[in-house]
């Protein structure tokens, strides 16, 4: 009896637990879709059967006039803002609301992590963004570009000693050790050669630490950011010490031989060491875009920068540099793979410009090029929502009939869902067809430019943008000068995206042809 007794208290108090979870929305007077309690919308996410940007887009796709509608991730409430202008007003006007992202990772668990740009938070993030922001100024990308080239041409030479007119290539293995390749000594000043040394180390640590299509990986990710206290309790690291260790190690090396030889440093992390060490060759100039950089501004920031900052603040730019802009390459080539009239443009401007190459500038400026990029983030954006934390309490005022105010506070979450955005028809006409003209001088100016968020938006949008077009349009140009992108017998038409990984990726794997150019 009295075991019955406690079954049936326990299950009241489940249930009302569970009500006073999934009604939080609702209590707030805001839309939500049909819920499945426990799991919320990440059901079948969690079971494989449709992918986290898929998820996000049936959320959004729900109701089309509203310009917010809450969702639970498992039991953590989130609002899905769907209006372009409410985006513009939370994550750039009323900024200083929503300063931070939703922890994403346990700070005592990973080190590495903990002090890169996108996990700190409020002041911290400030100080380190204008400490940061530099790495990426015009003359800095200028003057990585010879190092980018020379990584193009030695992957392009790898192709062409390979035997037959047309090279099958997985995507997303060879554009992961060209990025690696390339990376790997604009950032740390290593040479690498990963497509001749199939298992090298850097290649296999950039996998090992972009793994979310990995399970176990997965898994972990989710409990850091749904039940932060289960993964501290069984001492869960997302990285784990071997992928620290080797991020850590090489930072403390390079100080060790700049403190021991004073040599003069190109790659960023040099940089950074340097200007620690007083010589600030990276303070010359600042980046204008950000007033809440310049609002932080202050000479002797790098002096504090411990080698962690530094180590972690180099890792998130390899390991950003790893996942985003290989699966951009990857989408891009099944794109002109596909559309081969888009591709014979793009190469002809190319070939039309095949002495600029050394030419930043030119590089930059290609026209056509930029619209193929563009379009191609916008079809395959690959981080398909971004988040932010609300840090000082907000009210949305209503605009619309039926709206009443929504008062959200500290802790709450918002998503911005930018995969969905750039699939809406209302912002872009038949948006399942991939066509550069949306990109053109004359149709550009008619993109709502917070409906089109591929780098994301306000002073936390991403701080490697120009890093990331630099190293797709060199790639790009390289590969174009001496080969055609063509279908093969293996080429998935259409192409299947990953259901395992959180950001925007293909499939296993991407297989394309490489088809030799006859050069005349
Ligand atoms: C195609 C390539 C890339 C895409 C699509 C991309 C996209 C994004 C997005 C959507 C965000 C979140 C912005 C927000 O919340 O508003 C972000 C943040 C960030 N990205 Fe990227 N990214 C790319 C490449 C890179 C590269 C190559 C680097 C570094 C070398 C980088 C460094 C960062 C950093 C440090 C942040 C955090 C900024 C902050 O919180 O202040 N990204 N990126």
């Amino acid at each position: 009896m009295l075991g019955t007794t406690t079954s049936i208290c326990s299950v009241f108090i489940l249930f009302i637990l569970l009500l006073r979870i999934y009604t939080y929305w609702y209590r707030k007077k805001v839309k939500t879709g049909h819920v499945t309690p426990i799991f919320g919308d990440t059901l079948y996410v969690l079971l494989g059967i449709e992918s986290f940007p898929e998820m996000i887009q049936k959320i959004y796709n729900k109701s089309q006039d509203i310009r917010y509608i809450g969702t639970y991730q498992l039991h953590m409430p989130l609002l899905l803002i769907r209006s372009p202008e409410l985006i513009k007003e939370m994550c750039v006007r009323d900024f200083d609301h929503f300063l931070d992202h939703r922890p994403m990772i346990n700070e005592d668990l990973d080190k590495l992590w903990a002090k890169n740009l996108s996990s700190l938070k409020g002041n911290s993030w400030k100080k380190s963004r204008s400490a940061f922001s530099p790495s990426f100024t015009g003359s800095k990308l200028k003057s990585m570009l010879p190092s980018t080239c020379r990584a193009a041409e030695s992957f392009v030479q790898y192709f062409l000693s390979r035997v037959g007119d047309v090279v099958e290539v997985d995507c997303k293995d060879i554009y992961s050790r060209y990025v690696t390749n390339s990376v790997a000594s604009l950032i740390y000043g290593i040479q690498t050669d990963s497509l001749v040394d199939q298992t090298n180390e850097f290649h296999y640590m950039g996998r090992e630490a972009s793994g979310v299509n990995n399970m176990k990986k997965r898994i972990v990710l989710f409990l850091h950011q749904l039940f932060p206290e289960i993964a501290k309790f069984f001492q869960m690291s997302f990285f784990g010490k071997e992928i620290d260790d080797f991020f850590i190690n090489i930072v403390k090396h390079k100080m060790k031989l700049l403190e021991e030889e004073n040599m003069k440093q190109t790659d960023i992390v040099g940089l950074l060491l340097e200007a620690r060490m007083g010589q600030d060759t990276l303070a010359e100039e600042t980046d204008q875009t950000h007033a809440v950089e310049n609002r932080v501004k202050g000479k002797d920031i790098h002096q504090y920068l411990t080698d962690i900052d530094i180590a972690s603040q180099a890792f998130v730019y390899f390991n950003a540099s790893y996942e985003t802009i290989s699966s951009t390459l990857s989408f891009m080539s099944y794109e002109l793979a596909v559309n081969p009239e888009i591709q014979n443009k793009l190469i002809q401007e190319i070939d039309n410009n095949k002495d600029l190459t050394q030419n930043f500038d030119a590089v930059m400026e290609m026209p056509y090029l930029d619209m193929v990029i563009s379009e191609t983030l916008r079809k395959w954006p690959n981080t398909p929502a971004t988040d932010r934390f609300v840090t000082k309490p907000y009210t949305i005022q209503p605009t619309l009939p039926g709206e009443e105010p929504v008062h959200l506070e500290i802790g709450d979450n918002i998503l911005v869902p930018i995969f969905a955005l750039h699939r809406d028809p209302k912002y872009y006409a038949d948006p399942e067809r991939f066509d550069p003209e949306r990109f053109s001088p004359e149709n550009r100016k008619n993109i709502n430019p917070f409906a089109y968020l591929p780098f994301g938006v306000g002073p936390r949008r991403c701080l490697g943008m120009r890093f990331a077009l630099l190293q797709i349009k060199v790639a790009f140009i390289h590969i174009l000068s001496k080969f055609e992108i063509v279908p093969v017998e293996k080429t998935d038409i259409p192409l299947k995206i990953s259901r395992l990984s959180l950001t925007l990726t293909s499939g296993e794997s991407l297989t394309l042809g490489l088809k030799k150019r006859i050069q005349r």
